[in-house]
């Protein structure tokens, strides 16, 4: 399902064997797992939902349109770029940029698409815009026959979907936005978009069992966790996340909003940087060679590439090779890794068998028990964002400046 390999963040960089076991990680692993029990934070217990049928939407639809913003989308397109890398059904609305929203907008069937509208708070600025704009070409249209489904707690967008008789699924409130991947937020647009969401809590459940392993060397959570933390306080703050498969970019995009969002507080925290194998040894690779010592790399790699093919081709020499294309990247990312160990890079590897639904489940939970862990270990709120709401009051007023007819 999934493996961890750490030899390399020990075996070279300033991090020794002696340092993990200087780290009080048993306590901090019994404060997240008092909290995971005690339902202060619920992204657990959500794993363990029995009774996905008020998930599953028809799902006949020729296309289907998700409006979000950080964790009320990004966890989905994670798991449908992955996972549904090769249809193309899916309109992810997950900005302000126009020319995204309208080219989208303005090709698709809306009659032939369920949208979901999604925002834990119901408050979001993006999402409420995108929202309207929605319903106002759906109003130009003689009569709608898609559906809209809105994922919400709270605020304006509920207000919206109870005053319109929408469909509205809720979210555990103990469960934080960029955690919120296994609640409908995720579940009901992934199960519009075909993916067997039954797979992807399997495969958290799964890795589950692992988070709940005392024994921090059977923990990858804790310890790639704790390795992270450790190299953190000797000045390697950036985790590149580097993936030698495109259709895990946006589990990247995921990454990034879980890391940066949850650790980043009192001037504490570690830098997600992302990077995809092969590509960005030619771009990234001569700055994490030879640049400044403040980074880790995590390779995540699958074993089996979905599609493949036999090559020939003649090298460098002029002699004939014949391998399979997957060969060519896998002994990429493995030279790569060689030549960062042997400059005293510290690496760390997880292996999956492949870009499916339970891996997705099992590499994304493994990443929120690891951001759990982290968070006790710098003792901080992992769970909230008060920093983002200074520029949200700070736009909100400049929007109402914005207004061509001064409807004050
Ligand atoms: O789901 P909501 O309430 O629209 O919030 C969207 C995103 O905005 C944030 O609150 C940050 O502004 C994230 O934590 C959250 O995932």
């Amino acid at each position: 399902m999934l493996s961890y390999d750490y030899e390399n963040a020990l075996r070279v960089g300033e991090v020794s064997f002696e340092d993990i076991n200087g780290v009080d990680f048993t306590s901090a692993y019994s404060r997240l797992m008092e909290k995971l029990d005690n339902g202060v934070v619920g992204f657990r217990d959500v794993i363990y939902n029995e009774n996905l049928d008020e998930y599953k939407f028809f799902n006949g639809y020729k296309n289907v349109v998700v409006v979000g913003m950080g964790g009320s989308i990004l966890g989905t397109m994670a798991i449908y770029y992955a996972v549904s890398a090769f249809k193309n059904n899916a309109y992810f609305i997950d900005n302000s940029d126009p020319e995204k929203t309208l080219s989208i907008l303005n090709k698709i069937d809306l009659n032939d698409s369920i949208i979901y509208i999604v925002s834990k708070s119901g408050n979001t600025l993006e999402t409420l815009v995108n929202y309207y704009l929605i319903k106002k070409k759906i109003g130009k249209l003689n009569s709608f026959k898609g559906k809209i489904v809105f994922i919400t707690n709270d605020g304006k967008l509920k207000r919206e979907a109870e005053k319109n008789n929408y469909e509205i699924l809720s979210i555990p409130e103990n469960v934080p936005g960029r955690f919120s991947v296994f609640t409908a937020v995720g579940l009901a647009p992934l199960y519009s978009l075909g993916t067997d969401i039954s797979k992807i809590l399997k495969g958290a459940r799964e890795m589950d069992k692992l988070c709940r392993n005392e024994d921090i060397l059977k923990n990858p959570a804790l310890l790639n966790g704790v390795i992270h933390y450790l190299y953190d306080k000797k000045g390697r703050d950036i985790s590149v996340i580097m993936s030698y498969i495109e259709s895990l970019r946006y589990f990247g995009e995921w990454c990034k909003q879980l890391i940066g969002e949850s650790l980043g507080k009192r001037g504490e925290g570690i830098t997600p940087l992302l990077s995809i194998g092969a590509k960005d040894q030619h771009s990234l690779l001569q700055l994490y060679m030879d640049g400044k010592k403040d980074k880790i790399i995590t390779f995540i790699v699958p074993k089996k590439y979905r599609l493949d093919e036999e090559i020939v081709f003649e090298d460098i020499d002029d002699k004939e090779v014949c391998c399979m294309l997957s060969d060519i990247i896998k002994c990429e990312q493995e030279a790569t890794e060689i030549a960062l160990t042997n400059n005293g890079i510290p690496n760390v590897k997880i292996t999956i068998d492949e870009v499916n639904e339970e891996a997705l489940g099992a590499l994304m939970y493994m990443y929120e028990m690891q951001v759990g862990f982290m968070g006790e270990l710098y003792n901080l709120n992992t769970y909230n964002q008060p920093a983002v709401e200074g520029e949200k009051k700070i736009c909100w007023e400049l929007i109402k400046k914005c207004d061509r007819y001064g409807s004050k």
